[in-house]
């Protein structure tokens, strides 16, 4: 559904990243490894219009999408999470998840202004999306909380949901469990086998390799930018490259 091909990005000298090829197949949970300052993060900004390619091209369904912004690639139907979690701690729930949506639909200045029905429908559309995706993160009883009053775990879950608002048909995750224990990291990796298995096809960056083996088809691992191994969880365990990426890491564990 989503391919990359010979992407390249150069940050004044630095080759981030490095004539990178790899697809995303629908349905499918990929996830991109590697050791820090591998380039993973700066993949997802190139996939998701943040940061534009020196080299190369982004395809979402053959369609070319590179140099396209953020919001017209969320349109087509691609949402992200970014590692630290960006939600506004005075408003509740329920309206983080709002501004959410009618970012990621923006309907211009005059529709707004003027309450037109295109406006109106909007609204509603948002609302009743709000609500069903609270129910799906388990989250329905905490609609009017404050982010604050919820607990870390609850609200790497909403960020998540956040993500979803707008029924991406991709979803791209930052480290969604950075600073969770195991118990809680468990819990996040069953939530989002479940979004792929409601049909959102699900591209995952994730430093702890328990929960990848654990839960991608396949895994694409990079080094120094450049891709060193693709393959289901088995055969990176045992190659012999990622091995010494991770010079004597475990990738076990
Ligand atoms: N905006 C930028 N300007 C200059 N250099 C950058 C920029 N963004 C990333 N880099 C550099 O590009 C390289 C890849 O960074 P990136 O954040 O993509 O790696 P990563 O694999 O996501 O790392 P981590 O696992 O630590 O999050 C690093 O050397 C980083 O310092």
């Amino acid at each position: 559904m989503l391919s990359v091909k010979y992407l390249t990005k150069n940050f004044d000298g630095l080759v981030a990243v490095k004539e990178l090829s790899f697809d995303i197949r629908e349905g499918e949970i990929l996830a991109i490894i590697g050791p820090n300052g591998a380039g993973k993060s700066t993949v997802f900004n190139l996939m998701t219009g943040t940061l534009a390619p020196t080299s190369g091209k982004v395809f979402i369904h053959e369609e070319n999408i590179t140099g396209l912004k953020p919001y017209q690639i969320v349109k087509k139907g691609v949402a992200r999470t970014f590692q630290t979690t960006s939600l506004f701690d005075q408003l509740r729930v329920i309206d983080n998840m709002l501004i959410a949506y009618k970012w990621r639909t923006r309907l211009g200045f005059w529709n707004t202004l003027f309450h037109t029905p295109a406006w109106k429908s909007q609204h509603d559309q948002a609302a009743r999306n709000a609500l069903e995706t609270l129910d799906f993160l388990g989250l329905a009883d905490k609609a009017l909380a404050f982010i604050p009053t919820l607990s870390q775990e609850e609200q790497k879950r909403l960020a998540i949901g956040i993500a979803l608002v707008c029924k991406p048909k991709l979803l791209l995750l930052d480290e969604p469990t950075g600073g969770l224990i195991q118990e809680e990291t468990e819990r996040i990796a069953l939530f989002i086998k479940k979004v792929r298995d409601q049909g959102t096809t699900v591209c995952i960056i994730e430093h702890k390799m328990q929960m990848i083996m654990g839960m991608a088809d396949r895994i694409v691992v990079l080094n120094y930018g450049q891709k060193i191994a693709e393959g289901t969880p088995d055969e990176i365990k045992t190659n012999q490259a990622v091995i010494e990426a991770y010079l004597g890491g475990d990738v076990h564990a």
